[in-house]
C-alpha cells in the first residue's frame, strides 16, 4: 500500500524515459512536508521528464515512488487552462473536479480578482501563468510539482508566487520545482540531476545500427 502523503515523498532508484530512451537512472531523494526541492541540471537532462513521471503522466522504467499521483498537483508549461472559459470559470471547474473550496482566496492570492471575468485566451502570458498557479491552490493536494513556474512572471508576480509557495510549505505542503531562478525560500534544497544521466545505449544496439547506415 502507498504511504500516507502526510509523511512526505520518497523516490527510490527511479529511471525515467522520453521518446523511448532512458533519460535518468537511479534517482533517489526524499521531500518532507514543509520542504521545497529545486531540480537543477542542464537543458535536456530530464527535469520535465522526471516531474511528468512522478505526476503519473507517463510510466517509470524502474523504481519506487512512495505516494500516488493523486497526492500531486502538477503545473506544466501549458498549465491546463481552458481557453474559452473565464478565469473564474476555470478555477470553479478545477474546484469542482477536486471537490474543494471557494475560489475567492486563490483569485486574490494570485492577484487575479480584476481579471476574474476575462476569457482565459485573452490573458497575457504572465497572467495565464498566474491562473495556472492559482489552479494549484484549488486542488487541495499536498505535493506541488512545478515546471519552470516563474517563466513570464514579472518581479511582483515572482514575489507573489514565492509567498504562495512559502504559505503552502507553512501549511505542511511540499514543492518539487524545476526553476532557474532563486525564489529565496528558507527551506529549499537543490537536487542536481547531472549524476543521474542515463548511460548511452550500447554500441551495436538500435542507435549503433543507425550510425552504421549513416556512415
Ligand atoms: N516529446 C519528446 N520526444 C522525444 N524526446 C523528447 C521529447 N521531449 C523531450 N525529449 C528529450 O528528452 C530529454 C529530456 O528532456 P526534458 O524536457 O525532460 O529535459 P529538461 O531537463 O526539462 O530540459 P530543459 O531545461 O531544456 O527544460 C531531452 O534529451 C529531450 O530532447
Amino acid at each position: 500500500m502507498a504511504a500516507d502523503p502526510a509523511s512526505g515523498l520518497r523516490v527510490e532508484n527511479l529511471a525515467v524515459a522520453r521518446g523511448g530512451l532512458a533519460v535518468l537512472e537511479g534517482v533517489s531523494f526524499a521531500l518532507a512536508p514543509g520542504e521545497a526541492l529545486v531540480l537543477r541540471g542542464p537543458n535536456g537532462i530530464g527535469k520535465t521528464t522526471l516531474l511528468r513521471t512522478l505526476a503519473g503522466l507517463q510510466p517509470a522504467l524502474a523504481g519506487e515512488v512512495s505516494v500516488p499521483p493523486e497526492s500531486i498537483a502538477y503545473a506544466a508549461h501549458s498549465d491546463g487552462i481552458k481557453a474559452t472559459l473565464s478565469v473564474a470559470e476555470n478555477l470553479r471547474f478545477w474546484a469542482a473536479v477536486h471537490g474543494t473550496r471557494d475560489i475567492s482566496e486563490p483569485l486574490s492570492q494570485m492577484n487575479l480578482e480584476t481579471l476574474a471575468e476575462r476569457p482565459a485566451n485573452s490573458l497575457s502570458a504572465g497572467q495565464k501563468r498566474r491562473l495556472g498557479l492559482a489552479r494549484l491552490l484549488v486542488t487541495g493536494r499536498p505535493i506541488w510539482m512545478l515546471d519552470e513556474p516563474t517563466v513570464s512572471l514579472d518581479t511582483d508576480s515572482v514575489a507573489l508566487f514565492a509567498r504562495v509557495i512559502a504559505d503552502h510549505l507553512g501549511q505542511g505542503g511540499s514543492a518539487l520545482m524545476a526553476t532557474h531562478i532563486d525564489l529565496g525560500l528558507v527551506s529549499s534544497r537543490d537536487l542536481d540531476l547531472t549524476p543521474y544521466k542515463a548511460r548511452a545505449p550500447e554500441a551495436g544496439g538500435i542507435s549503433g545500427a543507425f550510425d552504421e547506415v549513416l556512415s
